[in-house]
């Protein structure tokens, strides 16, 4: 509980006790003592916990302490009515708002030890009946405390609510963060096609995929003929507008399941499941003939360019990655070494 609910629940505590109390013949020692108890003590139990170095603990040990003593009050005062059902239920609600239902068989149990040592002390006298205005203020005061409690309460939830709220919105922050990454890591960041990385690890899936299923899978190594002339006639800049060209026409006739790829600068490679090597070839001479009849306009410069391919099919020239890999690779170098703008497919692997 709070410090300023505390102080305030202790006050009109006092005052149920006080209007009991009134008129009934209690000395200045037992008035001094009410003071004490309920106007000095949850100060003095307020700094002792925040000093302390489990102030949860010390807080529990508060509430114990405030039970013992209410106890005492109610037997000290001859059980009146309402103000020890008012002392009783403030104490249980107290350490049920701290430790659950528990809270509250503790609540009973120190309670009747205070009764006990009250009883002890001050005889056994029950005086249950109590004046209209003790009714009243004591109603008074539980209506008070509840309301509080249940201001606290909803401010609690609010504060969760606005808590899960934030945590939401900052774990969408860090999925999001993840996901980027993930793309960084198998991402190019020219071109936004697959690198390398992600390749050998799809490579290596849809092989052993197609493996099992009895199916081809074709590769194909495309490469931009004499690409530092284009580099060394147009500028770097216009070189790299170039590469996203060719990304972009090997993206758009790919299938759903193709993984295409910047396998070097201006290398690609497409990695085509299912597909057999007729399909493959027809393919790669399809990117040939787009790519030679669309020079890329670069502001007013008209920029001419060929590609050249080597296409590999599983299991034809190579059953891993590497062997077909090579394969591609050296039937692309014959079609650059043939006079470049051409289609070669790989050699017979064995
Ligand atoms: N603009 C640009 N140039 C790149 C990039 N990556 C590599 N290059 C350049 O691409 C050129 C590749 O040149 P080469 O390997 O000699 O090949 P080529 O000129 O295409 O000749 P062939 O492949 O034999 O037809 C080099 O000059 C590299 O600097 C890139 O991301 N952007």
């Amino acid at each position: 509980m709070n410090r300023r609910n505390r102080t305030m629940s202790f006050v009109w505590v006092l005052l149920v006790l006080a209007a009991h109390m009134w008129g009934r013949g209690f000395g200045p020692v037992a008035w001094v003592l009410l003071g004490l108890q309920f106007l000095v003590y949850p100060h003095v139990a307020y700094f002792v916990a925040v000093r302390s170095k489990n102030q949860m603990r010390t807080e529990f040990g508060n509430m114990l302490l405030d039970g013992l003593m209410f106890g005492i009050w109610m037997a000290a005062l001859r059980f009146p009515l309402w103000p020890s059902y008012t002392l009783f239920i403030c104490a249980a609600i107290n350490m049920t708002v701290f430790r659950g239902a528990a809270g509250a068989l503790l609540a009973a149990a120190v309670i009747a030890c205070g009764t006990l040592l009250g009883a002890a002390v001050f005889g056994v006298h029950t005086e249950p009946a109590t004046g209209p205005l003790t009714t009243s203020l004591s109603i008074a005061t539980l209506s008070l405390y509840l309301l509080v409690v249940a201001k606290d309460a909803y401010a609690r939830s609010l504060m969760l609510f606005q808590t899960r709220q934030q945590l939401r919105a900052k774990m969408e922050e860090v999925l999001a963060l993840q996901q980027r990454l993930q793309e960084q890591s198998t991402q190019d960041p020219l071109t936004g096609l697959f690198n390398r990385r992600y390749l050998v690890e799809a490579m290596e899936r849809e092989l052993s995929r197609c493996a099992r299923a009895g199916l081809p899978l074709s590769i194909l190594l495309v490469d931009i003929d004499h690409f530092k002339r284009i580099n060394d006639a147009f500028g770097h800049q216009s070189g790299d507008a170039v590469i996203v060209h060719l990304a972009q026409l090997l993206r758009q006739h790919a299938r759903a399941g193709d993984v295409v790829c910047r396998y070097g600068g201006e290398e690609f490679l497409l990695l085509c499941p299912e597909m057999p090597q007729a399909a493959a070839l027809e393919r790669a001479q399809q990117y040939r003939t787009s790519l030679a009849a669309q020079p890329l306009q670069v502001g007013d410069a008209s920029i001419p360019m060929t590609l050249s391919a080597g296409v590999a099919t599983f299991p034809e020239h190579g059953d891993s990655a590497e062997a077909l890999i090579r394969s591609a690779d050296e039937a692309l170098y014959r079609a650059k070494g043939l006079g470049r703008n051409r289609v070669e497919l790989a050699g017979l692997s064995g």
